[in-house]
């Protein structure tokens, strides 16, 4: 990627791989806001056959859509045998946290098919970057259909929603993509945990492993049917002042995490069917919120097996502990999820993940996940472990 141009990324207020490493440069903003008269007023040209729409996923028709795109063209793994199927309800929590603007979530049509052939969406967060809460946009679901690909129109779609940020006065932006482009603040392994190898060896998932039988596999894998932890419980709206409590004074201690309020947490912790689930240890004696955990549901289309067409799995979110060990606390979570029928539970190695990872079996992923600033320099590139941020 450092040979590689970027003309389009070269042209954004974004770290340039050529000052990479330049300690002279401040820690900030990259480039001033603009006065909001003279933020462009109009759209983005697109090419004459297409149209912008702005996608209300408060419409059960427009959401339709925006599944269908995507369940047909979004992230693929490097092998091409999976792809992200965001569920319906799962889109309509990630586009719709408080403050959210109907704005930030950009369809593109054909004029003649009416069929939405490209997606962006941005979500507005409080990002704490070391001492300074920055308002910021999460930019997520980028998406152009498979016919449409290498066609530059990435770029437009990116044009278009920082137009649209910027119209409501919001100047950076975070992302994470598995793709290397100018350029990243961190660069993050995922692991996975299988939970029910057979299904993950049967699709190419998992290997067998070398001198391993599949019974040996099946035991080496088992998870006892209870949790171990005293007073770990399923979250509950009355606990959102202490979770919120909880997390912002866990999260404190990373270089990159988001400033949490009641209402966020509300939003994006309170357990949800099929969409996130949390738990919390409540101590018996005492009844102290100590410890929490979260993890998300994401399946991914199987896209070449006769036996299966969907690997649920469900993501690591965010993690709490301050009594109990955090491994404790992890593998109580893995029973949870493979009693809710999860196969596979992945975590990123961000915040304090890698303490657990080797213990409690996960196994290193295919690839990376690199996350990204827009509009903000940070001083050096930052470990995995100085981040406590998770993008969906
Ligand atoms: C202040 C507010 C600021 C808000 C905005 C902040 C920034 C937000 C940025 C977005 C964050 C999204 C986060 C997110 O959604 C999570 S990452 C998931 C992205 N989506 C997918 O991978 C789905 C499948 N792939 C596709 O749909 C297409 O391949 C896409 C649409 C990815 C690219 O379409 P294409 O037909 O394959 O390509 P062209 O149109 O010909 O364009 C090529 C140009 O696009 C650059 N490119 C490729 N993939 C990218 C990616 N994932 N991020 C950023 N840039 C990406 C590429 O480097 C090149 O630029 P360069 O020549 O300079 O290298
Ligand atoms: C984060 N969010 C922005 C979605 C996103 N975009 N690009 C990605 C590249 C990797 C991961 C990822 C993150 C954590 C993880 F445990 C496994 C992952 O991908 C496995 C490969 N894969 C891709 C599709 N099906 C399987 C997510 C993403």
């Amino acid at each position: 990627s450092l040979a590689k141009r970027h003309k389009f990324w070269e042209t954004q207020p974004v770290g340039q791989f050529k000052d990479f490493g330049d300690r002279s440069l401040p820690e900030g903003p990259i480039e001033a806001p603009t006065p909001l008269s003279e933020v462009k007023q109009e759209p983005y040209n697109l090419p004459s056959q297409y149209e912008w729409i702005t996608c209300d996923m408060d419409s059960e028709e427009m959401c339709n859509e925006v599944y269908n795109l995507l369940t047909s063209n979004y992230v693929e793994d490097d092998e091409n045998m999976f792809r992200f199927n965001y569920s319906k309800e799962f889109l309509q929590w990630a586009l719709r946290p408080p403050g959210y603007f109907r704005s930030w979530h950009i369809g593109v049509r054909a004029k003649s098919s009416k069929k939405m052939v490209a997606f962006i969406t941005g979500v507005p967060a409080r990002i704490r970057v070391r001492e300074t809460i920055v308002n910021m946009a999460e930019i997520n679901f980028l998406c152009v259909h498979k016919k449409l690909r290498s066609k530059r129109l990435a770029p437009v779609m990116i044009k278009e929603v920082t137009r649209r940020v910027h119209l409501e006065n919001s100047w950076q932006a975070a992302y994470t993509a598995g793709v290397v482009i100018p350029t990243p603040i961190t660069t993050c392994q995922y692991w996975h945990r299988s939970l029910n190898p057979k299904k993950l060896i049967d699709v190419g998932f998992s290997r067998l492993g070398a001198r391993m039988t599949m019974s040996r596999t099946i035991k080496l894998y088992k998870l006892p049917d209870q949790t171990a932890t005293p007073g770990f419980r399923k979250m509950e709206p009355h606990d959102v002042p202490a979770v919120t409590r909880l997390l912002r004074n866990y999260l404190r201690q990373f270089v990159l995490s988001p400033d949490f309020d009641e209402n966020d947490v509300e939003h994006w912790l309170l357990p949800k069917e099929n969409v996130v689930d949390s738990f919390l240890v409540e101590s018996p004696e005492t009844h102290e919120i100590t410890d929490f955990c979260s993890f998300y549901t994401l399946p991914s289309s199987i896209l070449g097996s006769q036996n299966y067409t969907a690997l649920k799995a469900a993501y690591s979110y965010y993690n709490v502990s301050t009594k109990t060990p955090l491994t404790q606390l992890m593998n109580d979570a893995l029973i949870v999820a493979k009693r809710k029928d999860f196969d596979v539970f992945n975590a990123l190695d961000v915040m304090h993940n890698e303490t657990f990872l080797k213990e409690l079996k996960f196994g290193p992923g295919d690839g990376k996940l690199h996350y990204y600033l827009y509009n903000y320099r940070i001083r050096r590139v930052l470990r995995p472990s100085e981040l406590g941020l998770v993008l969906l």
